[in-house]
Parts: structure tokens; sequence; C-alpha cells
């Protein structure tokens, strides 16, 4: 992170400020009022800024992009005055440099235009796609956050000459933000330049590490511009932030501790060839640090609960074929009078009367909630009965699920994950883990955390019930409902990641995953 992340002021409208384990990723507009900010409040010219963003693009464009020709392709905004920095530096070092400026020269203004003037050697010429299929890399300094909506006009026919250079294997080093990704959500609404590293400013942005953004901004240098630390006004303050160290934000046991200290777990589901899910789960939460486990599951199944996991007690529930029915809430709801929380899901079934056996618990359990898969399902475009719930409730919904949800198709939440989290947080009043490589824990309020993914081992069935249960476990220690869910998010990664190192990617299976989650929680570091 960039030394300027420094904890700001609090939104007095907005959202409440990030704690310090979420490294803070500005949308445009809070970096824009930090780098108006930083020029009007703290004295540091607009220009000293732009060579200084212009010096780590250019550190970064020699590491990806050692010899050969170099296309620098600017537009007219400030991303574009980068650029004319960058390509000064690469000519001072030596370089081979094909400057090509989209707009007119007389187009530039304010501090595009000093840089313009600080240049050396040939003028920009204009757009010559042909060029850069011939060059071995291209520095792509078109948009940055200033880009609104779908790129359009000659921004366009740029992005896509740079995008069909890409593919046939010319470097490409991207300018704050790759261009046609919007920096503030990771959204791609047309033509867009992958590319192989991004040099960004101050601090990473939302897009940078949300998805369709992500997988185009390559592997992400954050270069310090000097913006300065301490407070700042409300408007520059991040309400996104990547999960950092939040394991260390944890309640430990001390040495004195007892098994009540550790928090009671519920987890409900389970139905006929679907024994799997709330096993994992509740193995799970044992493994996160719960105190006492129960799964609470058809009465027709019980046994099998009995034999596979001694740690872990069952409380038999009226069922019909297998699957639980209405007639389990009342006996429920009085177990759960000792609980601490309740993960409602994993293998629950599909089943009309379990649907609304799910729907009537959910809206009555007087305790925190985590509600999963089947669980999930039995609110498909119900979100609003969710807001119903006075005690805190935790959704952690796929892109499938998160769509039949919303009533949406999965293209669109594929395209617009944060927008489309945030618009269920808001119908429901839940926090809601929208789970990926980019996984996002949005809050109701508007605090949003990504995590940092890269775990391919949790590609695999069963991972998603071991989520379940560890963010269950977190809660029934009493650990804030949003801290909770990051910090869940954050062990499940680490676990995967540690599983990947160990026993291998492919091949890894969610039981690895539960075993590795009390080295990930003892270990803590992000990595
Ligand atoms: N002083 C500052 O504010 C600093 C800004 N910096 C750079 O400046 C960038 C932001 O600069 P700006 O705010 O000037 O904006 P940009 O340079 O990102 O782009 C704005 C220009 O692109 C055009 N545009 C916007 N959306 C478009 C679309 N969809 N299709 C075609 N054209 C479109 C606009 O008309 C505008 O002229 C940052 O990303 C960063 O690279 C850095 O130099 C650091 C300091
Ligand atoms: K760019």
């Amino acid at each position: 992170m960039s030394a300027g992340a420094q904890p700001a002021v609090p939104g007095e409208n907005g959202p409440p400020a990030l704690p310090d384990w979420l490294d803070p990723l500005p949308e445009a507009a809070a970096q824009r009022a930090l780098d108006r900010w930083a020029i009007e409040q703290r004295g540091i010219a607009g220009i000293e800024l732009m060579e200084r963003a212009g010096r780590g693009l250019f550190e970064l464009t020699q590491r990806t992009i050692p010899g050969g020709t170099i296309a620098v392709v600017c537009g007219k905004g400030n991303n574009g005055g980068d650029g004319l920095v960058v390509a000064r530096l690469l000519r001072e070092a030596g370089r081979e440099v094909d400057l090509q400026l989209l707009p007119d020269p007389h187009e530039l203004h304010g501090d595009a235009l000093l840089a313009l003037g600080r240049l050396c050697g040939a003028p920009p010429r204009i757009f010559n796609p042909g060029a850069l299929v011939e060059v071995a890399g291209i520095v792509d300094a078109i948009l940055g956050t200033g880009a609104t909506g779908a790129p359009h006009g000659l921004v366009c026919d740029a992005i896509e000459a740079i995008a069909l250079a890409a593919e046939r294997g010319v470097k490409v080093v991207a300018c704050d933000v790759p261009s046609g990704v919007d920096g503030s959500t990771g959204e791609v609404a047309g033509a867009a330049v992958r590319a192989d590293a991004t040099a960004t400013f101050h601090a990473a942005k939302p897009g940078l590490w949300i998805a369709p953004g992500k997988q185009h901004a390559g592997t992400v240098e954050v270069v310090d511009i000097g913006i300065p630390g301490g407070e700042r006004p409300p408007e520059t303050v991040a309400s996104i932030g990547l999960i950092g160290n939040v394991l260390d934000a944890l309640p430990r046991r001390g040495a004195a501790a007892t098994k009540f200290d550790g928090g009671n777990v519920f987890v409900c589901g389970g139905s006929t060839g679907l024994t799997g899910a709330p096993s994992l789960a509740s193995a799970a939460a044992a493994r996160a640090g719960a105190g006492y486990v129960t799964v609470a599951v058809p009465a027709a199944l019980n046994l099998v609960f009995e034999l596979r996991q001694a740690e872990v007690m069952s409380v038999p529930l009226p069922d019909a074929d297998g699957a639980l029915v209405p007639d389990a809430l009342a006996p429920l709801l009085s177990r759960l009078e000792r609980a601490d929380a309740l993960v409602l899901g994993p293998g629950l079934g599909r089943a009309p009367a379990t649907g609304e056996f799910a729907r009537a618990l959910a809206a009555q359990a007087p305790l925190p909630l985590l509600l999963d898969a089947d669980g999930l399902n039995a609110h498909d475009e119900r979100l609003e009965l969710l807001a119903e719930r006075n005690a805190p409730t935790v959704l952690t919904p796929h892109g499938g699920e998160l769509a039949r949800l919303l009533g949406v198709d999965s293209d669109a939440v594929r395209a617009q994950r944060l927008a489309l989290a945030r618009e269920a947080a808001k119908r429901s009043g839940a926090i809601v883990v929208l789970k990926g490589d980019d996984t996002l824990v949005v809050e109701p309020e508007g605090r949003v955390a990504v995590s940092r993914g890269d775990a391919p081992a949790l590609a695999t069935a069963g991972t998603g019930d071991v989520l379940s249960g560890t963010i269950g476990a977190l809660l029934a220690r009493g650990v804030e409902p949003f801290a909770a869910a990051c910090a869940g998010v954050e062990l499940h990664r680490r676990a995967g990641r540690i599983v990947g190192a160990e026993i291998g990617v492919e091949g890894a299976i969610a039981g690895d995953v539960v075993a590795a989650l009390p080295t990930a929680r003892r270990d803590g570091a992000v990595g």
C-alpha cells in the first residue's frame, strides 16, 4: 500500500471510515478530491504529482518492456499528461519512443500542457494504429480516473488497436488504470485495454481488484506520488478497501479460556443426498475456533451426523422425505436460545416446504444469521423479507445465486459485481459476501472490502460451505459482523493458499481447506 494511504477523517454523511485492516482503494471522486487537496491545501504543484506518477510509470515500463521501441499513446486529460512525462523519461534513458497523441495538441490544458512543453525529441504524432503492432511495447495513457462510460470516437479506436497488438504479443503497460476499465467499479462497458502491468498512483483503484477490471490490469504496482498523510477532508475518504491484516484484529484464546468463550454455532441444513454440506460447514466452524458446534438436520438423516463427526453435536428435526419442513421451526427456535450464531442453508434442498421453513426461520431467528446456498435460494426475489430481521445478517452468494436473489441475468452480475452486490445489501439490509477470486464484502451502510484472492485451490465443491462455517464461527465469537465477514473471507483464502502450497492446487478438496484453517488463523499475516 502507498505511504499516503493512512486513515482519514470519516465521512459525516457517507459510510463510516475504513478500519485499519482495509487498505483504501479510492474511487475516482475520492482520488480527485485527494489530488485537489494535495495541490490546493498542501501546496504541491499538480505538475509535480504528474512528474512523480510519470517516474513510477517509467520504472515499471523499463522493467516490463526492457528493449525495443515503445509506443506511448496519450489521451487529452491528465492520464495523457502522465504519458507525456513517461515519453520524455524514456527518451532521456535512450529508449526509442513512438509518441502518439489522440487529441490535437492545442486541446491539451493544465498540467498535461505543461508536460507537453517539457517534452524532448520528436513532437508527438497523430494516432497511427498500424505502428502499434510493430513495437515491442505500448504505454496506455489514454483514459484514467476521469473516464466516463464506454470509450467513444478515436479513443475507442485506439483502445481496440492496443488490444489487437496485445493479442499479437506486444507488451502493454497501463497508466493508472487500463483504458476502458472503470477505475471505481471494475466495470468494462466497451473496448478495454488488457495490460501486462499497471502503474497506479497513490493507491490502487477498486477497478484493478474487482472483476472484470481485475483481469485487465495485469501486475499492479502502486506508485507513491507524495500525497501527504494526516487529517484529510471527508470527500477524500475511500469507502472501498483491500482486505489486509484483519486476522490480527480477531480475539485470541487466552490460557484460561473455556469452550464457553469460543461461541456456540448452529448449522441448519442437510437433505437426502446433501449431508456433506452441513458437515463441512460445521467442521469449518469448529476449525475456525468455535467453542461448540451443533448441526440441526432432518431426523431421517440424523444418524449420518452422529457417526460422521465426533466434535459436532446434532439436533434431529421434523422432516419429510429427508428435508426439513415448517414443523421443524418451533423445536429449533427453542434450541437456538443458547446459540450465538446460526448458519442456515448448506444442503438444505429446494423442496417448497423446506423453502417455507427457511424463510420463517430467517425471519424469526433472533441471533446473527449467515444465509448460504438453499437458504439464499429460498429468498430469490424476496430479499426485502430479510430487511425485517432485527439481528445481523450475512449473505454469501456466488454470482449465480446473487442473480437469482435479484431476479437478474447472471451475465449482469458478471458485468456489474460491485453495483449488484450493493443493490442486494441495500434491499436486504444484510452484509453481502459476493464470492469469487475478487470476493466482495458489501455493507448496507456503504463500506466495501475486496479480497486479494489468488487461492485457486478453493475452486472446488464444498469450499462455499467451509466459508459459511468459518464466518459463522466468527459471528458466534462476537466479532462485529462486517469484520467477521472480512476475516472469514481472509481466513478461508489463506487456508486455500496453504492447501495450494502444501498439497497442490489440482485435486485439493474442501476438507483440506477445513484442516488448514487453524494454521491460517495462527500465522495471520497477509500473503
Ligand atoms: N493532478 C492530478 O489530478 C493528477 C492526475 N493524474 C492522472 O490523471 C488522471 C485523471 O485525469 P483526468 O481527470 O484529466 O481524466 P483522464 O485523463 O482519465 O481522461 C479524461 C479525458 O478523457 C475524455 N473521456 C472521458 N471518458 C471518455 C470516454 N468514455 N470515451 C472517450 N473519451 C473520454 C474526457 O473528455 C477527458 O478529456 C489519473 O488517472 C492519473 O493518471 C496523475 O498525473 C497524478 C496527479
Ligand atoms: K490508462
